[in-house]
């Protein structure tokens, strides 16, 4: 059988710039620089993301979903998705204090994601009770929502 070759030719860079209004937020100097497995390669070919807040404190990020996420060809692996959500609205609850781990993800996928792409993830902490922290968020572009999510995140216990 033929081996395929793997492209490894590095992508050209990528205009992840925010809207007018959004300030850039510093994600590891709040959590450090753990969040690697998204974050992590910001000139690589799996994701480019930058991180911002808009006027009203909400996390936002631009991602570009690499040729490294592909699922459907052409198009982002659902999981690559669920991946950046997981990750967006967790850092969300951190961002508005909340020291914690995603306890539940419910991921709706609303259509296909085409790779290459530079789309917005939006953010919204919807309430906090006790040691529960609801995140709601979506990757979308303009109209287009590509996967929204309901998060629950739980508070980590005091040692
Ligand atoms: C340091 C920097 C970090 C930056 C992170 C930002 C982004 C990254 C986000 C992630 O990827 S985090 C990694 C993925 N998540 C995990 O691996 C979490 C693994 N699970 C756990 O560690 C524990 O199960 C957990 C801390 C979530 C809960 O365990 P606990 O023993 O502390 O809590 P407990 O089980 O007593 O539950 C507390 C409350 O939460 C509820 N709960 C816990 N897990 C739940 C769940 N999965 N679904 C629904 N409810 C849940 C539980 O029912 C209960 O509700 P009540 O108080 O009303 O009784």
């Amino acid at each position: 059988m033929e081996k395929q070759e793997k492209n490894t030719e590095v992508c050209p860079p990528v205009d992840l710039s925010g809207e007018a209004g959004w300030t850039p937020f510093d994600a590891p100097s709040l959590v450090g620089a753990s969040l690697r497995f998204v974050s992590g390669e910001p000139d690589g070919n799996r994701y480019r993301v930058r991180y911002y807040k808009d006027d009203a404190e909400q996390l936002r990020a631009r991602i570009w979903f690499g040729p490294e996420t592909e699922g459907p060809p052409g198009h982002a692996h659902g999981g690559a998705m669920a991946a950046v959500l997981d990750e967006v609205l967790g850092l969300a609850a951190w961002a508005a204090g909340h020291s914690i781990v995603v306890g539940n993800l419910n991921v709706s996928f609303r259509n296909l994601l085409p790779l290459e792409q530079v789309v917005t993830v939006e953010s919204e902490v919807v309430s906090a009770q006790g040691r529960k922290v609801m995140v709601h968020g979506r990757i979308c572009l303009g109209e287009t929502v590509f996967a929204e999510a309901e998060c629950l995140c739980i508070t980590i216990r005091d040692k």
